[in-house]
C-alpha cells in the first residue's frame, strides 16, 4: 500500500508546486492522478520515489517513509518501484529481453551490471514476463522495430522484473494510438489485480481513467481537489477538477 500525507513541495522557495497532498493507493489497486497541465502531477510521482526532494510530509510504501532513508537504503527502497515513461525509456538497439533484464540490474554487483551478466532463471522469468504481456514473439527483436504500444509493453515487463510493490507511470499512453493505449491500460490493471502490485498512473484522458481507474485523484494548482472511486467522477465533477479558476498554486506563497 502506498500512503501520501501531506506533501509539500516548493521549487523555488515561492511558488508551492504541492500543497498537503494526500491520498492513498491500496494493494492491487489501479489509481489515477487528472489534472490540468502544470497541476503537480509529475512532482507527485517524483516525489513518491524521491527524484525530487519535497518539502515536507510523507510517503510510505508498506509503512516504510522513502524520504526517511540514506541513500544505500534508497536504492534497496527503488527496486520495489517501477517506472514506465511516456517515452518508454527502452535501449532501442537492444531486443525486447535485453531490456526486460535490465529491470534486475539493481539487485546485481556492479561487475555483474557491467558485463550484463544474467543467470538462466532470470533469462526464464525476462520471456514468461513478455508473454504476460502478450510480446513472446517479439522477445528476440531489436526494440527499435517494435509499435510504441509494443514498446510501452517491454516498458511494464522490465517494470516486472524487478518485482515491484508499486508501478508509476508517468502519462504512458500520451504517445499511443486508441487500440495500443486500451492494451497498456488492460496490461496495466490485469498486473495490479494478479500481482498485488500499486499502481499509480498520471493521465490527461478523463475516459481512460474512469475506465480503467479504481480510484481517481484530481489535483488543480498542487491540491487534492477530488479523491474518490472512479464512478463518483460524474461529468461535472470532472470540469471542476480542469476549473481554470481553481489555479491555487499560482498565487500559492510558500
Ligand atoms: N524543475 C522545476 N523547476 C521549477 N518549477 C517546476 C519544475 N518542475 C515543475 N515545476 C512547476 O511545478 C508545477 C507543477 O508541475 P508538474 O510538472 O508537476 O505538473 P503536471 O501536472 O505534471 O503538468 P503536465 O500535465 O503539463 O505534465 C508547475 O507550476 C511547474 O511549472
Amino acid at each position: 500500500m502506498l500512503e501520501v500525507k501531506h506533501l509539500m513541495k516548493s521549487y523555488d522557495g515561492h511558488k508551492r508546486s504541492l500543497t498537503d497532498v494526500s491520498f492513498t493507493v491500496a494493494t492491487g489497486e489501479v489509481a489515477a492522478i487528472i489534472g490540468p497541465s502544470g497541476a503537480g502531477k509529475t512532482t507527485i510521482l517524483r516525489s513518491i520515489n524521491q527524484l525530487i526532494k519535497d518539502d515536507e510530509g510523507q510517503v510510505l510504501l508498506n509503512e516504510l517513509d522513502m524520504r526517511q532513508l540514506n541513500r544505500s537504503q534508497l536504492r534497496q527502497a527503488r527496486q520495489n518501484i517501477g517506472m514506465i515513461f511516456q517515452n518508454y525509456n527502452l535501449i532501442e538497439p537492444l531486443t525486447a529481453i535485453e531490456n526486460v533484464l535490465h529491470g534486475c540490474l539493481g539487485n546485481k554487483s556492479t561487475l555483474a551490471g557491467i558485463f550484463s551478466l544474467y543467470r538462466q532463471s532470470e533469462k526464464e522469468e525476462a520471456l514468461q514476463l513478455l508473454q504476460k504481456v502478450g510480446l513472446g514473439n517479439f522477445a528476440y527483436q531489436q526494440c527499435r522495430h517494435l509499435s510504441g504500444g509494443q514498446k510501452q509493453r517491454v516498458g511494464i515487463a522490465r517494470a516486472l522484473m524487478q518485482h515491484p510493490k508499486l508501478i508509476l507511470c508517468d502519462e504512458p499512453i500520451a504517445s499511443l494510438d486508441p487500440k495500443s493505449s486500451t492494451l497498456v491500460m488492460e496490461t496495466l490493471r490485469q498486473l495490479a489485480i494478479e500481482e498485488h502490485i500499486s499502481v499509480l498512473i498520471n493521465l490527461h484522458q478523463v475516459d481512460i481513467s474512469r475506465q480503467y481507474a479504481d480510484h481517481i485523484i484530481g489535483i488543480n494548482g498542487g491540491q487534492v481537489v477530488f479523491d474518490d472511486h472512479a464512478e463518483a467522477l460524474t461529468d461535472t465533477a470532472a470540469a471542476q477538477i480542469y476549473r481554470k479558476d481553481l489555479v491555487l498554486n499560482e498565487e500559492a506563497a510558500v
